[in-house]
């Protein structure tokens, strides 16, 4: 089967980057990726790529390649739906805040919008793929709902999960560990829908990496890879406590412990805590369908490493105020970092949001700076938690977007996200414009810590 004409529907962190690539190494097909959202569609066809919504190292330049030859952002959903022959639904699936599963289970309500959408809009016979993460066994729910249309048209449906990690998506996307493709391997039908898929993958990626299986095991494998890289950042959190503590380093035991070729190096960088908006989401997800199966020791083990990770924020922000004399009440504290990680402006979870809370709480006064992510975004990430008013956190927060005027005058810094532009900072010229004792607190080992002690810095860094 030759595939002509690709739909995306979603363009957000995932649809947007991988269409992109796809459209790029594939030019002899069509790729639109729609959105009802307007504003994001706009931006994404806004003449200057340089305010394509989602920032990622690379994908302006293939956007740029890209863009008006084979790749189309639209509003229109239904007219791509209409032209495809292959749909990937990409389509945000956050934890429910309401209901039955709230604060654990995936909300569906997104994905089942989109297949009635397809089932309502298609004449002709359709691959539908799940990029978006999803629980276990949705396949089946999809194919229940496209299923019953009774119009003739023939639905194979597949699963794609995304593996990429934000800040480095053009490269995952480029060069991937792995490609897993889930579908029906005992039907001709299934077997065809999954070699079509394996084919527009197989014009850059590796034949060996692309790996096929059946619908259910592509499902758990995405929640399951997510919970053992979230539980490997957690268990290094774990250590970095017991690190400050005992005079051992957390990063040195990291190093060690991971020359182990069995444990890899990978993944095991001591932090204020995981953020962005999967590890949480997918995490609770899993939980949510092992309680669901009644397999209360299954759950409880993931859910460890959430209880963990929330560990982690809180006895950061606490040790702060701790460090400062038991009070931050009015002293101003300069945040240096907003998003989850560097190399993206998504603040999605991010821990700087909940180190920011609590010290707001605690009555501090706040100064932010993050290269990437715009005042608008900091206070909607504080408003949405709803801890107090919005006026009252647009009082206490001032967000800059110089870094040395964040830190002037401050009694206090914290680095939250890893950008390496922090460690080029004139750490001299901030100290000397900081109110004595001047106190640092690296919650990302970003930071040399002798050469900071060096200048007259009171400096704190996890697991230091
Ligand atoms: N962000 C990541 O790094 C990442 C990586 C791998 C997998 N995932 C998974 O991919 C999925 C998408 O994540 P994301 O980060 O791209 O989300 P996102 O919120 O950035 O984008 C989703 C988009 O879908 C649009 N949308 C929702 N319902 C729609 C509908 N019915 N019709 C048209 N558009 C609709 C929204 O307007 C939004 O723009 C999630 O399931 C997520 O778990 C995310
Ligand atoms: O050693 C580490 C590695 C990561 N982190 C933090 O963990 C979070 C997640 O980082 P990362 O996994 O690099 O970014 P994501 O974009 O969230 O990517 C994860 O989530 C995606 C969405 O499902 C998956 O596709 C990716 O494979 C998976 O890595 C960030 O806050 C990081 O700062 C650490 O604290 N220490």
């Amino acid at each position: 089967m030759k595939i002509k004409n690709i739909c995306c529907i979603g363009a957000g962190y995932v649809g947007g980057p991988t269409m992109a690539v796809i459209a790029q190494k594939c030019p002899k097909v069509k790729v639109t990726v729609v959105d009802i959202n307007e504003q994001r569609i706009q931006l994404w066809n806004d003449p200057d790529v340089n305010n394509i919504p989602v920032y990622e190292p690379g994908l302006s330049e293939i956007v740029e390649e890209a863009r008006g030859r084979n790749l189309f952002f639209s509003t229109d959903v239904e007219k791509a739906i209409d032209e495809a022959d292959m749909i990937f639904i990409s389509v945000n699936t956050p934890t429910k805040t309401y209901g039955i599963g709230k604060g654990m289970a995936a909300d569906l309500k997104w994905i089942e919008l989109c297949a009635r959408q397809i089932a309502e809009v298609s004449k002709s016979d359709k691959i539908v793929i799940e990029k978006s993460t999803l629980p276990v066994r949705t396949a089946a729910a999809l194919k229940d709902i496209l299923d019953s249309t009774g119009n003739g048209v023939k639905f194979q449906i597949l699963s794609n999960p995304e593996f990429l990690a934000e800040g480095t998506a053009v490269e995952d996307l480029r060069n991937p560990d792995r490609v897993l493709i889930g579908g029906d391997i005992d039907s001709e039908e299934g077997r065809e829908a999954m070699d079509a898929l394996v084919n527009i993958y197989a014009s850059w990626v590796p034949k060996e990496k692309i790996l096929t299986t059946n619908v259910w095991s592509s499902e758990l494998s995405k929640l399951t890879a997510n919970a053992f890289l979230a539980q490997r950042v957690s268990s290094i959190n774990a250590i970095s406590e017991l690190c400050e503590k005992t005079g051992a380093d957390v990063n040195e035991v990291a190093k060690a412990v991971g020359m182990d070729s069995r444990v890899g190096p990978k993944f095991l960088k001591a932090s204020v805590g995981f953020g962005g908006s999967c590890f949480q989401k997918d995490i609770l997800n899993l939980v949510y369908i092992a309680r669901s199966f009644n397999l209360q020791e299954v759950a409880d083990y993931w859910e460890q490493v959430i209880i963990m990770n929330d560990h982690q924020k809180r006895r950061f922000a606490a040790n702060m105020v701790r460090t400062m004399y038991n009070t931050v009440a009015d002293k101003k504290i300069a945040i240096l970092g907003w998003a989850f990680k560097k190399d993206t402006n998504d603040t999605r979870e991010s821990a700087a949001i909940y180190v920011a809370d609590y010290l707001l709480n605690e009555q501090a006064e706040i100064l932010v700076y993050d290269p990437k992510v715009t005042a608008e975004q900091i206070y909607s990430d504080l408003d949405y938690l709803g801890s107090r008013s919005n006026d009252a956190n647009r009082q206490a927060v001032t967000v800059v977007n110089d870094p040395m005027q964040a830190c002037k005058g401050a009694h206090a810094i914290a680095v939250l996200t890893e950008w390496d532009e922090f460690r080029q900072l004139d750490w001299q010229e901030v100290y000397d414009n900081m109110l004595k004792p001047a106190f640092l607190f690296d919650g990302r080992r970003l930071l040399r810590p002798d050469t900071k002690r060096e200048i007259g810095f009171e400096f704190y860094a996890i697991g230091n």
